[in-house]
């Protein structure tokens, strides 16, 4: 086909699965950039994001949305809600599942909502190709089959980069036509004060003990550009209960220091600039049931 006839093609694409399969690591290979955060915590992933990935001949705008699992509160009802929301909208549909974890009835019933949805392409994404053997890869691809029947199915390794551009070109194959929907300069839909209060978070996460990470919102309260060119940030950090401000705090400020210089790496890369964070710590009793903490805090799919 001669060049200027070839079609150019666009849309949705969006990656579901259980809390923890690798979507966001996902996201972030494709773009080629840390955008969305990512922690061995479950239910990482609170805000929706899209991303966008140009090619020669397609923009894919790739959604990353929360896990879906079993809500225990308003906020976890919202984060599926909010994942749901994505399937109906969406060109493509990728279902991620985790190669080493054994396929149990969460995964069947994340199939269900797949299997239901109406985008015109399903596919199937094995993650973690890099820690499974390929008798695990074999016996994961067949009990998903045993699941759900999808048009394709594709494994790979975000960490090691295998298959990813494999996933950017199978998905672009199958985008209809259309125009590019995001100008070629712009590679994610959140603003700098999102991305950095997501940094944030994701530090948090990794330094946290198991069951604190989930009590935590956080809040970027401001952010300012001086004439020396350096920015200053202010964030908020909120927690449920008193004891849960002194564990973040840590013992003598030790723990939201670590927390502060780990993100401001992060996000001076991000913003490309030298940054000054300053991070605070409140107590919102409850806020995880408070809809509208969770609105303003940016978790809901209203917004
Ligand atoms: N070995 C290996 N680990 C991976 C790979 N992709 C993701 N992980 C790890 O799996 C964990 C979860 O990855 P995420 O990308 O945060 O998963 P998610 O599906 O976005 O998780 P939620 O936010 O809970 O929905 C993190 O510790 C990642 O580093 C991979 O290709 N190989």
């Amino acid at each position: 086909m001669n060049e200027k006839n070839v079609v150019f093609a666009s849309g949705f694409v969006a990656l579901v699965g259980r809390p923890n399969a690798g979507k966001s690591t996902l996201l972030n290979a494709c773009v080629g950039e840390k955008l969305a955060i990512t922690s061995p915590v479950a239910q990482t992933t609170r805000r929706r994001m899209r991303a966008v990935v140009n090619t020669d001949h397609s923009q894919l705008v790739i959604i990353d949305t929360p896990g879906l699992h079993k809500p225990k509160d308003a906020l976890g009802s919202e984060l599926n809600r909010s994942a749901l929301g994505e399937l109906a909208g969406a060109d493509v549909v990728a279902l991620l599942v985790d190669a080493t974890k054994p396929v149990g009835t969460g995964d069947a019933w994340v199939a269900r909502h797949v299997a239901a949805s109406s985008a015109p392409y399903k596919l199937l994404v094995l993650t973690k190709a890099d820690v499974a053997g390929p008798e695990q890869v074999a016996a994961q691809l067949a009990a998903v089959r045993d699941l759900v029947e999808l048009n394709d199915e594709l494994v790979v390794s975000a960490r090691e980069g295998f298959n990813v551009d494999a996933f950017v070109e199978l998905v672009s194959a199958h985008l209809p036509e259309g125009p590019r929907w995001f100008p070629e300069g712009m590679d994610v839909d959140a603003t700098p004060e999102d991305l950095v209060a997501e940094f944030v978070r994701e530090k948090l996460f990794c330094n946290l003990r198991q069951e604190l990470p989930h009590s935590v919102g956080v809040l970027c309260d401001g952010l300012e550009y001086a004439d020396d060119g350096h920015a200053s940030i202010e964030v908020t950090v909120l927690v449920e209960r008193e004891g849960q401000k002194a564990i973040v705090v840590g013992h003598g400020g030790q723990m939201i220091k670590r927390v502060g210089v780990q993100a401001r790496r992060d996000i001076e890369r991000l913003l490309g600039c030298k940054v000054y964070l300053d991070l605070k710590v409140r107590v919102a009793p409850q806020w995880r049931r408070d809809e509208r903490e969770i609105r303003r805090l940016g978790y809901s799919s209203e917004d």
